[in-house]
């Protein structure tokens, strides 16, 4: 038999002794520490979530503050009208302001907006939850081009209406309307800033409340004899269907939808056996008939229907194989590293760090089951605990080993959730237990 160590050789008043004996009420303490941390962590993270239900979106607010609506039992269908303009001698914000007095007068919260102090990148898809109808009443410059105050918009909603990060998706439940001011004299750039405008909204997925209108500065030319004249007609329908949209009516049309003489065409889905809008190409005013003048052009059968689409169809694959030989020739000049582009967003990146999670490669992200990290975090300053108390004795050793055996089961088994994303969709969200490193390997 080895030697034994005598009661002797302790020294039972140093402070490393007592702590040793009084062991106990350390954990204890500990324990109770890391409990009450817990709780604390559970009730703020609650308050959080609950604060969270009960803001109301921050457009409705403002509204709200204006003493128009009221939340009580009835159903809001809209909760106001926002007004866009994009103009530079006047035309276009005077529209703007003639429509937001026709909207309040039908008791509506209304606001107008210069686009050039908006930013669609942070604003634009607040629309999509706030019940607000968006009128966009925008003028066409030279060539084509914006006004100066309606370019970054512009600018912004045609980079994200082919950016497949924002997807087709990404203003869905938005609702707008589209009155764009031009000059047909400028026969081949007539009134592109409206089509535009229409179009790329209708690429990311907002519905189009009523058909596009165009006026005209070319009084010979014009619809109804002058750009005025052309906007009080627009003005006409749109506060028609606003109403009829302030009623709950989510169609249009009244079931005669088959012959196409109701608004169909305009919306997207209206009318059972329509399940697409039609696209933007085709829904002007002019197009699609007006109110005052039902043009029998406009009708559109259903046989016709599945050419069309079939045609658009075509042109949109053309478009698609035409812009990878572009990127492919891009390619081979550029490094292909610096031209790739990232896969997540900068908003959805910071959305999913907020959570916890951590970010691996371009599109797939894990967090720690925070009960593990809890729990490691616990045995870590257990751990650190009793090598600083009990240095000399065996059972650092033991608690070393032991340690290291549970990190190393830990390191493959801990529960963790991951998920993978393609822009700001969220493809598949999971809860797994092979751990953070092979998620890691899997996804990387
Ligand atoms: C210099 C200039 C260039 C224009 N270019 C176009 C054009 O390319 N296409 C078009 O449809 N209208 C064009 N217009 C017509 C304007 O869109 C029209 O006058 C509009 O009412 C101006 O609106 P605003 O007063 O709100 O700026 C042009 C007008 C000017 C003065």
């Amino acid at each position: 038999l080895g030697p034994h160590p005598s009661l002797d050789t302790w020294d039972f008043s140093s402070p490393l002794m007592s702590l040793w004996i009084n062991r106990f009420y350390i954990y204890l303490g500990f324990a109770f520490g890391i409990s009450l941390w817990i709780c604390f962590q559970i009730v703020t993270r609650k308050q959080d979530k609950n604060s969270q239900e009960k803001s109301v979106p921050k457009a409705t607010q403002d509204l709200m503050t204006n003493g128009y609506i009221s939340l009580q039992e009835k159903e809001v269908f809209v909760s106001g009208v926002k007004i866009f303009y994009g103009s530079q001698t006047g035309t276009a914000k005077g529209f703007a302001a003639s429509l937001a007095e026709a909207a309040a007068s039908l008791g509506l919260p209304v606001a107008v907006v210069n686009l050039k102090e908006y930013d669609p990148d942070d604003r634009l898809v607040e629309e999509v939850t706030s019940k607000n109808v968006c009128a966009f009443v925008v003028a066409t410059y030279t060539d084509g081009r914006p006004t100066k105050s309606a370019e970054w918009f512009c600018q912004w909603l045609e980079e994200a209406s082919s950016d497949f990060r924002f997807g087709k998706t990404y203003l869905k439940g938005m609702r707008y309307a589209v009155f764009g001011l031009g000059n047909s004299a400028y026969a081949s750039h007539f009134n592109k800033v409206g089509k535009n405008v229409d179009k790329w909204l209708w690429m990311l997925g907002a519905h189009r409340v009523v058909t596009r209108g165009e006026g005209d500065c070319d009084v010979a030319k014009s619809k109804h004899g002058s750009i005025e004249a052309d906007f009080r007609a627009w003005k006409t329908k749109f506060l028609a269907r606003l109403q009829a949209l302030q009623k709950g009516e989510k169609k249009p049309c009244d079931g005669n939808c088959k012959r196409g003489q109701c608004e169909s065409s305009a919306v997207r889905s209206p009318c059972p056996g329509l399940a697409e809008e039609e696209p933007f190409e085709s829904t002007s005013e002019e197009e699609s008939g007006t109110e005052d003048h039902q043009n029998p052009n406009s009708v559109v059968d259903v046989e016709d229907l599945g050419k069309i689409m079939n045609c658009v169809k075509k042109e949109k694959r053309e478009k698609e194989q035409q812009e990878e030989k572009r990127s492919l020739v891009r390619n081979t000049v550029k490094n292909e590293a610096s031209e790739r582009r990232a896969m997540i967003t900068p908003a959805l990146r910071e959305a999913l760090t907020k959570q916890g999670y951590q970010l691996i490669g371009s599109h797939s992200g894990v967090k720690l089951c925070r009960w593990t990290k809890a729990c490691l975090t616990f045995l870590r300053s257990l751990f650190l605990f009793l090598n600083i108390s009990v240095l000399s004795s065996h059972y650092c050793l033991l608690m070393s080993v032991f340690y290291f055996v549970f990190l190393c089961v830990v390191s493959i088994m801990t529960p963790a959730s991951s998920c993978t994303w393609q822009g700001n969709n969220l493809l598949s969200s999971s809860f797994s237990w092979n751990g953070p490193a092979l998620n890691a390997i899997v996804h990387s």
